[in-house]
């Protein structure tokens, strides 16, 4: 049985300072980042799991984005994302919960002034252009208007455009249920549209209808896994000096800065697991929750920590779709094989969800705390085949015996053979 030690967070709490991730000792060069000098901006938005990271990820590690500062906000009380970017240019800030288009705006500015009294003292090496991924939930209208109304941020940084990510089988129906949605589609300078797998094509077809109904302007791109070209995202630049106050004031029918607000029904929360978890019985577990809840769960994303496995498992699904898991080598913080216990090693699952009772969510805490060994697992998803977390149990993963030993993807159990031997459960 594990204990799951429950930290409930929600959107009114007050935000975190940004976190800065330690910068490398790199050389400093003047290269300017544009004609004018200042550095663009480029705005990643999209929906809770449209595939922002995946598209960051992909994007960072191409050489027209060397020399990327990387700056990425969370609405969950842990940020995931930034321990999934593979390799970012040179700097990377986690603006941490809370939602960068209100409670965290103050630290977009104090994050991006950070970083341009870095470029300034030549801390580090230029910054050629700047990528800010926002929460799914963000509305992308505030963050963009700080970044062009805020004096000291508009006469060092340009907005660049806003790239927004739809997801291919989820994005209509997200449209459908968010105006966070909505706005991120209607304000977007490029629409991608990922996960062209999961969705056939009536079904791509409609959405597209439904995109260039919103945003008739934006140029759209289906892509897989993020594997997009970079230049595609680059100087979308609409947002010209002479137009920008007139297009955003149209657009908000207002010239005051726009109060961002989020719907009451709106929460997180994100449970710590002490100990490492039973694998099956983790994945069995969190399959009957979002078939129970998934209605209610926007997103659900975590580091788990498994018994038996050297480093973290990442786990994530959107609402009943659980996607495939990822093994990451190491702990975040881990650098090696002596600093093992000075960094966090414990799981944690972070929840976003809409119009979830406290009941229900009372039955996740009480759900999660109890999970069941591996054995009674495997016997449980034998009888539940509607699993959304199957694909999960299929992944090589240590198996945690009794009396057995450990092993990777097998379960070696000492088998006395002969008269009354019996096998163990
Ligand atoms: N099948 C499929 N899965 C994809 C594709 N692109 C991304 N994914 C998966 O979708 C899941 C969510 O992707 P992320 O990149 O984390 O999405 P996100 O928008 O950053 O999520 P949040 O930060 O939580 O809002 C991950 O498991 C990705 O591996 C794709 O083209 N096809």
């Amino acid at each position: 049985m594990m204990d799951a030690n429950t930290d409930a967070n929600t959107i009114t709490e007050a935000p975190a300072v940004p976190m800065p991730v330690p910068i490398p000792d790199l050389p400093a060069t003047d290269l300017p980042a544009t004609d004018d000098g200042r550095i663009p901006v480029t705005l990643l938005t999209g929906f809770l799991g449209a595939g922002k990271t995946t598209l960051l990820n992909h994007l960072v590690q191409q050489q027209e984005f060397a020399g990327t500062a990387v700056l990425i906000n969370e609405f969950g009380a842990i940020g995931i994302d930034h321990h999934l970017v593979q390799h970012v240019g040179e700097t990377l800030v986690l603006l941490e919960s809370g939602c960068i288009c209100c409670a965290v705006r103050g630290d977009l500015v104090a994050a991006l002034k950070d970083l341009h009294e870095k470029l300034s003292r030549r801390q580090i090496s230029a910054v050629r252009r700047v990528v800010i991924e926002t929460t799914g939930l963000a509305d992308p209208v505030p963050v963009v208007w700080t970044l062009m109304e805020e004096r000291f941020i508009s006469t060092r940084f340009r907005c660049d455009g806003v790239v927004s990510v739809v997801d291919a089988s989820l994005g209509a129906a997200q449209l459908d249920a968010h105006q966070e949605a909505r706005r991120q589609v209607a304000l977007a300078d490029r629409i991608v549209i990922s996960k062209p797998d999961l969705a056939d094509r009536s079904a791509r077809e409609a959405l597209e209808a439904r995109l260039a109904a919103l945003n008739p302007s934006a140029p759209r791109m289906t892509v897989s896994h993020g594997t997009l070209a970079p230049d595609w995202v680059t100087g979308a630049g609409i947002y010209a000096a002479a137009e920008r106050t007139s297009r955003f004031a149209a657009w908000l029918g207002t010239e005051e800065a726009p109060a961002a607000r989020h719907d009451d029904s709106l929460a997180t929360f994100t449970l710590h697991f002490d100990r490492p978890v039973p694998w099956r019985g983790f994945c069995v577990a969190l399959g009957g929750l979002l078939n129970d809840h998934g209605d209610h769960i926007l997103r659900l994303k975590g580091l788990t920590n498994v018994a038996g496995a050297e480093g973290p498992v990442v786990v994530q699904a959107v609402g009943r779709v659980a996607y495939p898991v990822v093994r990451l080598p190491r702990w975040p913080g881990h650098t090696g094989r002596f600093d093992r216990g000075r960094f966090d090693m414990r799981g944690r699952l972070v929840f976003i969800t809409q119009h979830l009772s406290q009941d229900q969510e009372a039955d996740i805490r009480q759900r999660l705390a109890f999970l069941p060994d591996d054995a009674a697992a495997l016997r449980a998803a034998a009888t539940t085949p509607l699993l959304p977390t199957r694909c999960w149990l299929g992944a090589r993963m240590p198996v945690v015996g009794r009396g057995g030993f450990e092993t990777d993807g097998w379960r070696i159990q000492p088998l006395r053979l002969g008269a009354g031997s019996a096998i163990p459960a």
